[in-house]
């Protein structure tokens, strides 16, 4: 894949953002801003309110208040713009099972003014072999792999992955972390969804944790580690830290 150009500066800002479905508040108060080529984790505990808040990103959800730019618009006004240059990981296990990996690159491609080339798209993801292979019978790696894919098919700038590595076993996890580097490498901006500790270490720049719909820490794993205490690292030193901050911010 060849980008023209790139963008640079601030590329998501959120800012006070609320949301709530009917009694629930996902919510609350969530705040930060990432930067072009970051590759920025998003963590917090189950029901934290992590993909409520990439979806408010991605425009699929419009919040209750606050305020999200993406590439400079709103994404929940500006839908056409921001549905073009932010990839966001499809679910997909929503797939058909009788649609192939490559049916499925085309079908999507279409929906793009400047999609990527799928058989190059194929090879990067390393699903050339294959490409005639039902959705229903790829394994959880495979399938991930196509997810992957699938956010990259229209060419963005910016892409969203909501817990891609979840369910993968060592080698699965580490062939997906080496895709999602590569896109980082391109240029692309990378938001990472995860539970896992080592891909915000082996792959984020920066790291927000959100718990109970608010952002509780903005900032670097060095400087997570320097806040909460916990020492300088370490084997499961990150662990540790991000840990001991949900503790303390729960106590609080
Ligand atoms: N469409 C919805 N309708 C009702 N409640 C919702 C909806 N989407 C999310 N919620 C609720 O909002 C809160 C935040 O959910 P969200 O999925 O954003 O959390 P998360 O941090 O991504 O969790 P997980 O790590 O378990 O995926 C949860 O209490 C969830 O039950």
């Amino acid at each position: 894949m060849t980008r023209a150009q790139l963008p640079t500066g601030t590329v998501v800002s959120v800012n006070g953002l609320a949301k709530s479905f009917r009694k629930v508040a996902a919510l609350e108060d969530v705040t930060f801003s990432i930067e072009a080529n970051e590759a920025f984790g998003i963590l917090g505990p189950n029901g934290a309110g992590k993909t409520t808040t990439v979806e408010c990103v991605a425009g699929t959800l419009r919040p209750d208040a606050g305020r999200v730019t993406v590439l400079g618009v709103d994404p929940a006004e500006d839908r056409e713009t921001v549905r073009g240059r932010v990839g966001y990981q499809l679910q997909a296990a929503a797939l058909p099972p009788a649609l192939r990996v490559e049916e499925a690159l085309r079908l999507f491609a279409a929906f793009y003014p400047e999609p990527a080339d799928v058989p190059d798209l194929l090879r990067t993801v390393g699903l050339d072999q294959h490409r005639k292979r039902p959705f229903g019978k790829l394994s959880g790696g495979q399938k991930q792999r196509l997810s992957i894919a699938l956010a990259l098919v229209g060419n963005p700038d910016v892409v969203v992955f909501d817990e891609l590595t979840t369910g993968l076993d060592p080698q699965g996890r580490r062939d997906v972390r080496q895709l999602i580097q590569q896109v980082k490498d391109e240029g692309i901006t990378v938001v990472l969804v995860t539970h896992y500790l080592d891909d915000v270490e082996r792959l984020c720049d920066r790291l927000a944790i959100i718990d109970a719909g608010r952002t509780r820490f903005v900032g670097t794993t060095a400087e997570l580690l320097a806040v909460s205490g916990t020492g300088t690292g370490g084997p499961g030193g990150l662990e540790d830290a991000y840990l001991a901050f949900i503790e303390q911010t729960t106590a609080d």
